[in-house]
């Protein structure tokens, strides 16, 4: 529909205008900074930063009820700009006009029912939110589209030269990044920096395929986060990793996409979160945060961070009850499935601890968690799930083995229902299962295949003695229908076919 066919009470609110009055704030000593450049840290004490919007109660003149009006209302709207994520515009970076947002089919990802059987099996009630329907096939597309957005607008807008922008990535960070500045080329320019080996065949055809500058650097997504944190603080650079506040914007739209696909009601609903560099954590946190103080949800869902036993920092860090005992300590990662979260010292902790913080103080008790996970179990639930319609990866697979120890530690009850986050498709990470139907994982990863799960291609070589069509090398028509029959009577045998 256009603008002008809405009632005319209806068209007072559908289009965003730009405003809001957006600040950096330090989470560490609280300072305030312009967001007239790009800031990575606080130029006061070098703690990270969050976006926060000075005029948010101006929100508030309008209620919830109103809010949930003209969000409902823009999903009838022919805009492409208001497509996206952007229909939360006011929510997420009021500051970015209509005509710099870049959409390219980002967000809106569909929330997919488990089937009674998968979980009558597991004796869970979950829906997983398929992030992988994203245009680069994982959730840092929305926070690419805030970010890149931004860069659009300060070159459109105010007069910013040509930039590159740079990242760190476990593979997806890259391939969205890389997508989101080709778009924009060329203006913007895109190098990613990659852990040599550690990255799927699929995610590193993702910046080559786009066009970016493409760095392989010895050690683990770490040590090349330190590499583009030198490079953002001492050169001309764009830094998109989840550092950049931006990302975390864009990223919170999952919050609000939840929130909308349940007509706003997240009564006795419990979301789960791999956490890597702990950028996705931080914004859902937020997304929710947000709808809350405007009315437009009554109740903040609990939210449970998951971790492999490979890559824990987080989740030993709340192993601590008292908050006044808790010690910060990154871990060094090993070898793990969920290779998109295998990070020790994630960038958004502080953000995490801030973040978690006041969203129990807002909800009034206990509502964050953080639990763990074996390789062996992300394995097992990633090929359960989808061998029962699901398009998960192994971060997905650690979504749903997080919702079965949140139920075994008490943290989720019976009437709870989860919505797990499968952040990427399923396709990036088949080399995953591979390994896993082929029984062959290095001891590291320490995981062996249900027999039950596992799936291997037959050969049909019943027709060794005869001639076989092959490309470039077609069958006469008597050969070639002797061949289709006795194929057609070995595939009969094998599937057990009765015959009409
Ligand atoms: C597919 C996937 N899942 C989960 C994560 C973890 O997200 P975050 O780093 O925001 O914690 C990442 C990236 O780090 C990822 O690419």
């Amino acid at each position: 529909m256009r603008p002008d066919q809405f009632a005319p009470e209806d068209q007072k609110h559908l289009l965003p205008q730009p405003g809001g009055d957006l600040v950096y704030r330090c989470l560490d000593c609280g300072s305030e900074h312009s967001i007239s450049e790009l800031l990575y840290t606080c130029p006061s004490c070098g703690e990270v930063l969050l976006i926060e919007d000075k005029g948010f109660d101006q929100l508030k003149k309008l209620s919830g009820a109103q809010w949930r009006r003209v969000f409902d209302l823009r999903r009838m709207l022919n805009i492409p700009a208001l497509k996206g994520i952007f229909r939360y515009a006011e929510l997420l970076a009021p500051v970015i006009p209509l005509d710099s947002v870049l959409y390219l089919g980002e967000g809106h990802t569909p929330l997919v029912e488990a089937s009674d059987l998968l979980k009558g099996e597991l004796g869970a009630d979950f829906c997983f939110k398929n992030d992988g329907q994203n245009p680069s096939a994982s959730f840092k597309d929305r926070g690419m589209a805030v970010a890149l957005s931004y860069i659009n607008y300060l070159v459109k807008h105010q007069g910013a030269g040509e930039i590159l922008s740079v990242c760190a990535s476990t593979g997806d960070t890259s391939a969205a990044a890389a997508l989101y500045a080709s778009y924009l080329a060329p203006e913007v320019k895109s190098a990613v920096l990659l852990p040599q080996g550690k990255v799927t065949p699929a995610q590193l055809s993702q910046p080559l395929g786009a066009g970016a500058r493409v760095l392989e650097i010895p050690g683990v997504f770490d040590d090349c986060m330190k590499v583009v944190e030198h490079l953002a603080d001492n050169y001309q650079v764009a830094l998109l990793n989840s550092k950049n506040a931006w990302r975390i914007l864009g990223q919170e739209s999952y919050a609000y996409e939840v929130a909308q696909d349940l007509d706003w009601d997240l009564t006795g609903r419990v979301i789960l979160v791999p956490i890597g560099n702990a950028g996705n954590i931080s914004a859902i946190m937020s997304g929710f945060m947000k709808l809350h103080q405007l009315g437009i949800i009554d109740e903040l869902p609990k939210v449970i961070g998951v971790q492999s036993e490979h890559a824990d920092p987080v989740f030993r860090y709340y192993q601590e009850n008292d908050p006044g005992k808790r010690v910060w300590r990154p871990v060094t990662v090993q070898p793990s499935v969920a290779q998109a979260a295998m990070i020790g010292n994630p960038v958004s902790m502080p953000r995490v601890v801030e973040l978690a913080r006041r969203y129990e103080a807002q909800a009034g008790g206990p509502r964050v968690y953080v639990v763990q996970v074996s390789e062996q179990e992300i394995m097992d639930h990633m090929i359960l799930a989808n061998r029962h319609g699901h398009v998960v990866c192994t971060q997905g697979g650690e979504s749903l083995a997080g919702l079965l120890r949140a139920q075994a530690a008490g943290i989720v009850s019976a009437g709870e229902k989860a919505i797990c986050d499968a952040t990427a498709h399923h396709l990036k990470f088949v080399g995953f299962q591979q390994m896993y139907f082929e029984n062959t994982f290095p001891p590291d990863y320490g995981v062996k295949p249900r027999p039950e799960l596992v799936n291997r291609p037959e050969e049909v070589l019943a027709l060794a003695e005869q001639e076989m069509p092959g490309p470039g090398r077609p069958l006469s028509g008597e050969a070639f229908a002797k061949f289709v029959k006795a194929t057609a009577l070995e595939v009969a045998a094998r599937l057990g076919l009765e015959k009409r």
